[in-house]
């Protein structure tokens, strides 16, 4: 079920309802074709972050990406900003409602396996995600004429826990970075992206490295995806190595820092190109 564990994960038969699938899928290319004015009736407002609109630009560029996105809060239930929900097409909210609930039982799945895999309890991993927060990004890349000139997406890591990328057509774009080369990610039919985010790497002591990915847009047609993060942190908001990890002697390889801190530091990432992780790494000499 699980393939490629290298720097991402495809899964497949993965459990999940088609139907839930197929329907988040298609209310999201209806809301992409609508006009812009429709799509402007959640546009994101005031700096906030949620809503509609052009959300990126590539570190140190004013250059926005080739890429127009949908950003919602969707766990917990009461963190949800509904002003921010499309009701065009009427689908989408019931079909988002779904898609996020499916995505957190999955999440707490893929938990499991990756608890056994680290050596720890279960419930030391779904213990760091409970009750945190899941972000939908629901993003649209037009096709472009001359791809090699923008990006879908500029290079970044998520500064979350785990991310699911469903890709709601066969176009391809995903890129991931290993030893300074890009590589495409060809997801296979009906697969879902698995992606370990800034937190999990902290989380698993390094063990999973959160991947560098970037999306290239294509010459002729156009990519649509949905993508769900979820959050995890230690108890008292704070992002560090799980404490099973390091019994025995292991050493830490990664500093404390609470998790607000940790947003900001992902940010300036984002926006200035710094790299935040590698500020929280201990020197093994040290
Ligand atoms: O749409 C994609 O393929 C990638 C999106 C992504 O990397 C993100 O939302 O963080
Ligand atoms: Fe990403």
């Amino acid at each position: 079920m699980i393939g490629e564990w290298l720097w991402v994960a495809q899964l497949t038969n993965y459990g999940v309802d088609e139907a839930v699938i197929q329907q988040m899928k298609d209310t999201t290319a209806q809301f992409f074709s609508l006009p812009l004015e429709s799509k402007n009736a959640v546009a994101v407002r005031g700096g906030g972050f949620e809503g509609f609109g052009h959300h990126f630009n590539a570190p140190g560029s004013d250059k926005l990406d080739w890429a127009e996105c949908l950003l919602l809060e969707t766990q917990p239930v009461q963190a949800r900003n509904m002003e921010f929900w499309p009701a065009n097409p009427p689908a989408f909210r019931h079909a988002m409602d779904r898609y996020s609930e499916e995505m957190a039982s999955l999440t707490r799945r893929l938990l499991g396996f990756l608890a056994a895999d680290l050596g720890v309890a279960a419930e030391a991993l779904l213990g760091a995600f409970a009750g945190k927060r899941q972000t939908a990004g629901v993003h649209r890349y037009p096709p472009c004429r001359r791809p090699e000139q923008v990006l879908g997406m500029a290079p970044h890591t998520d500064g979350f826990g785990l991310t699911l990328l469903l890709p709601a057509d066969d176009t391809p774009g995903l890129q991931v970075r290993r030893r300074g080369r890009w590589f495409p990610v060809r997801p296979l039919p009906g697969a879902l992206v698995v992606n370990v985010g800034d937190v999990l790497e902290v989380l698993s002591n390094g063990a999973y490295g959160s991947a560098e990915h970037r999306v290239i847009p294509h010459a002729e047609r156009g990519r649509t995806t949905v993508v769900v993060f979820q959050d995890a942190a230690l108890d008292g908001g704070v992002v560090a190595p799980l404490p099973e990890l390091l019994r025995g002697g292991h050493e830490p390889r990664y500093r404390p820092v609470d998790r607000l801190e940790f947003s900001k530091g992902h940010l300036r990432e984002l926006a200035q190109g710094t790299p935040f992780l590698d500020s929280l790494k201990i020197s093994s000499s040290s």
